[in-house]
């Protein structure tokens, strides 16, 4: 088996204090080969979002490994190595641009803060990348489309030249004509750069989409892994992987029938 870009081991985490602590993520594993896009599923409250947070150094608040390369980090992340090779895409495009910013701004900063060089070009190549045109650079959020500002919030992200993207529901905030936009747009950088994800998602066919292999979480826990091929021939193990697959077919049977 090649060897993991990223790996979380026996990952833990509560909140709240004494008779009020809540377990929310439960001895969670698994392993993402370089290269490899991962997704987490399940409903909401199972966790997905914690895990990702708890990877990300967002909340250090935790116990268990995790491991870059096989290297074990620290709780606090440290120095700006981990934050150059893992970046975070939120799910709200609108929450996650300062409104004040022009996008030249928001795409600049990260490069000064790393001491980048070739500015200018690195923004026009990543404005081009993400399908907006370089002139884009002059606009502020409130000029954008919602399918737009996630553009800009990828674009954002991979400015710094990442390995791994950690994505927390990229699409659940756009209207369902953008959504398969922004997941063209991601599956096509992802093989352009080769990079590695780590999709969270309550939605089937976004993961799937998306990822070649699929951890389904209930309460806390990831109950089952299953490769999207599994996924889509309906060859899940667990009842609960069934139901909820099945839950997601009739969903989006039911928007079809809207949509006509
Ligand atoms: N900072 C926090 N303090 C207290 N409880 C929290 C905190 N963050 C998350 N939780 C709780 O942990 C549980 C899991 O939340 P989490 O956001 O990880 O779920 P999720 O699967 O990502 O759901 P969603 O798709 O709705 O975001 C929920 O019950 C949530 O209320």
């Amino acid at each position: 088996m090649r060897q993991s870009l990223l790996e979380v081991a026996d990952l833990n985490v509560s909140f709240g204090e004494e008779d009020e602590r809540h377990h929310v993520v439960k001895d969670v594993g698994f392993h993402i080969g370089r290269g490899e896009c991962y997704g987490l599923i399940g409903e909401s409250g199972c966790g997905k979002t914690t895990v990702l947070r708890a990877i990300a150094g967002l909340n250090s608040d935790y116990d268990g490994s995790i491991l870059l390369d096989a290297q074990k980090q620290p709780k606090a992340r440290r120095g700006a190595g981990f934050l150059r090779r893992v970046q975070m895409v939120f799910q709200d495009p609108y929450a996650s641009l300062h409104p004040r910013k022009m996008v030249e701004k928001v795409l600049r900063e990260p490069l000064q803060i790393h001491g980048f060089d070739r500015q200018r070009q690195r923004i026009d190549e990543v404005l081009v990348q993400v399908g907006l045109d370089p002139s884009f650079r002059y606009r502020y959020p409130h000029e954008l489309s919602g399918g737009q500002r996630q553009r800009v919030v990828v674009a954002r992200a991979l400015i710094m030249e990442p390995e791994i993207l950690l994505l927390d529901e990229p699409t659940s905030a756009l209207d369902v004509s953008v959504q398969a936009e922004i997941l063209n747009l991601l599956t096509r950088v992802q093989r352009e750069r080769g990079l590695t994800y780590l999709l969270v998602s309550h939605d089937m066919a976004v993961i799937a989409h998306v990822c070649q292999r699929i951890g389904m979480m209930q309460h806390g826990r990831i109950i089952e892994e299953m490769t999207s091929e599994a996924v889509r021939n309906g060859q899940a193990q667990e009842q609960y992987t069934r139901e909820f697959l099945d839950a997601s077919a009739a969903f989006a049977a039911a928007l079809e029938g809207d949509a006509t």
